[in-house]
């Protein structure tokens, strides 16, 4: 039987035989913990209703995902797919895919912003990203235009609270805040070679706007990812209320 090497944990782990106890802890930090924990408050913030959004985190060698198309606000550790983060390419749904651990609820599929969380997983290192459905973030982009390449803004506090490329130093009061905008498309997976592109392009952008649809966040630690989606989200938000009032984004006057 094929075993993977948790070194950090001191075991090896053979797959399938063993896996249900990756989803089995007492410790509420773990993954399969926290994604629901998590997506339960992303509910009522309006980030991961009608069953869109999620959150996504690494624990050593292996990759938590949530099942697609469910009631993120409902769902359990039983329910989470587990993934090896060594994969020969990004593992799009449908695709080839070495699961280490899924579902036994009949029905479930990895959730379809896989490879979008994979992108900020290989491109920036990140443990933990982050995909909301938030009103701030699809008004924003309707209110900057079908033109606008990226969302600028400055002189706001919680620039602070966002990170260089997501995973660096924390911006300060007097930089200029850049997230770069790709178009929406039909379906999830479809984004993930735009969102990689987006994010060569802008190697200090911390997140990824998509018109019409939300945002891509990540970070060096979980709480990271979740501290600047929280910023990011502010800072969408009033940028969509300055717009509305016609002030600059940028500037201090
Ligand atoms: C209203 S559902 C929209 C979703 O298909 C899509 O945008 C999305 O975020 C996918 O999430 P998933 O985790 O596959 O349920
Ligand atoms: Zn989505």
């Amino acid at each position: 039987m094929s075993a993977l090497n948790l070194e950090e944990y001191g075991a090896v782990v053979p797959l399938s035989a063993d896996a249900e106890r990756l989803v089995k802890s007492d410790d509420p930090e773990h993954p399969a913990n926290l994604i629901p924990q998590l997506c339960r408050e992303f509910y009522k913030l309006g980030w991961v209703t009608g069953t869109g959004g999620g959150i996504s985190m690494r624990r050593g060698p292996l990759v938590y995902l949530a099942p697609s198309g469910v009631q993120k606000e409902r769902i359990l550790p039983e329910h989470m797919f587990v993934l090896p983060f060594a994969q020969s390419s990004v593992p799009k749904p449908g695709s080839t895919r070495d699961f280490v651990r899924v579902p036994s609820k009949k029905g479930l599929s990895e959730s379809q912003c896989t490879p979008l969380f994979w992108n900020a997983f290989t491109a920036r290192d990140a443990q933990s990203c982050i995909h909301t459905h938030s009103q701030h973030a699809v008004m924003l982009t309707l209110l900057l235009g079908k033109n606008a390449k990226s969302f600028r803004i400055s002189h706001q506090e919680m620039i602070k609270g966002v990170r260089l490329g997501g995973v660096g130093k924390t911006l300060a009061f007097f930089n200029t805040l850049e997230v770069p905008i790709i178009e929406n498309t039909a379906r999830e997976e479809d984004l993930t070679e735009s969102m990689a592109q987006a994010m060569a392009d802008y190697p200090d952008a911390a997140a990824i706007l998509v018109r019409r649809h939300g945002v891509y966040v990540w970070g060096p630690t979980w709480e990271s990812a979740k501290t600047q989606a929280e910023c990011l989200d502010y800072l969408f938000e009033i940028a969509v209320k300055m717009l509305q009032a016609g002030l600059p984004l940028e500037g201090d006057n």
